[in-house]
């Protein structure tokens, strides 16, 4: 029987997991399956258990090893770490945190072949490595920065850097953790416009949120999760409803909704 190529298989196939941190339990039986090319935001509270599904995702945190529980990426139950920083472009917030402020805008970029948090002197780098780095930078409207020092950018700059990081491999899809928590509203609308070309690019999206208005209109697909359980999954347009979302964040709000986009107001 010929394998089937990675891109026609589930990106990601989490079944019956139940996942502890520390002594807490964030997931119990907790199931989610993501179909090759499609988008999904998932959204929830503080401690939902967002940032854990991610670390399940990077392999930093594992299920128990249950005879029910299947995490499956890309139809793979065992996956190299190699495997997933070539498929999964990973952005968090841990890197901008872990980040060396003294790395260059193309040391960052250029990470992403290592998943390391600096380009070192053991690691060599091939002019094709470096020309598709250049590329990303291009594409990203950062080339013109690939020598100042990350720390010396502003925050909107950094962010853009990290996502050409996780963008440098090519990978099919992107995982992306709050992307613009902490921007202003220019950088903001900047880097979700370089997120939609990339989902127009053929990119399956992942987004992991609690702010309604990093949803670019593509993502049709809502997944509500709250104390490590999915309470709604579905199409967004039915699902972001001032009701779902008051019940979901435990709090009454005013839902507003203009050409595809959703902001969530006090009442
Ligand atoms: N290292 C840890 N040890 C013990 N408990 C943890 C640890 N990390 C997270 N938790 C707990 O797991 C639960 C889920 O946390 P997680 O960080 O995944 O939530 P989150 O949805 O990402 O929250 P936020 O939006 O605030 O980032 C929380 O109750 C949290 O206190």
């Amino acid at each position: 029987m010929q394998a089937k190529p990675p891109h026609s298989l589930p990106v990601l196939d989490i079944q019956h997991a139940t996942v502890y941190r520390g002594d807490t339990c964030v997931f119990a039986d907790f199931s989610f399956l993501l179909q090759a090319g499609e988008h999904a935001a998932i959204v929830g509270p503080n401690g939902a258990g967002k940032s854990t599904l991610l670390k399940l995702l990077s392999g930093e945190v594992h299920p128990l090893a249950l005879d029910e529980t299947r995490l499956c990426l890309f139809g793979q139950e065992r996956w190299s770490v190699w495997d997933v920083r070539k498929h999964l472009g990973l952005v968090s917030h841990d890197l901008q945190r872990d980040y060396l402020i003294c790395a260059e805008g193309l040391q960052v970029v250029l990470s992403g072949f290592y998943a390391s948090n600096d380009t070192y002197d053991h690691q060599t780098f091939t002019q094709a490595q470096i020309a598709r780095a250049y590329e990303v930078m291009r594409e990203l409207r950062i080339d013109s920065l690939a020598g100042r020092m990350f720390g010396h950018l502003s925050t909107g700059e950094q962010r853009r850097f990290l996502l050409g990081r996780a963008l440098v491999h090519d990978p099919s899809v992107l995982v992306l953790d709050e992307p613009t928590s902490g921007l202003d509203i220019k950088a903001c609308f900047q880097y979700l416009d370089l997120l939609r070309t990339q989902i127009h690019k053929g990119k399956s999206v992942l987004l992991v949120t609690h702010h309604l208005h990093e949803i670019p209109p593509e993502i049709e697909r809502v997944v509500l999760i709250k104390s490590g359980t999915i309470f709604a999954d579905g199409p967004k347009t039915e699902l972001l409803t001032e009701e779902n979302l008051g019940r979901l964040f435990d709090q009454p709000l005013t839902l507003i909704q203009a050409n595809g986009w959703y902001q969530a107001l006090p009442v």
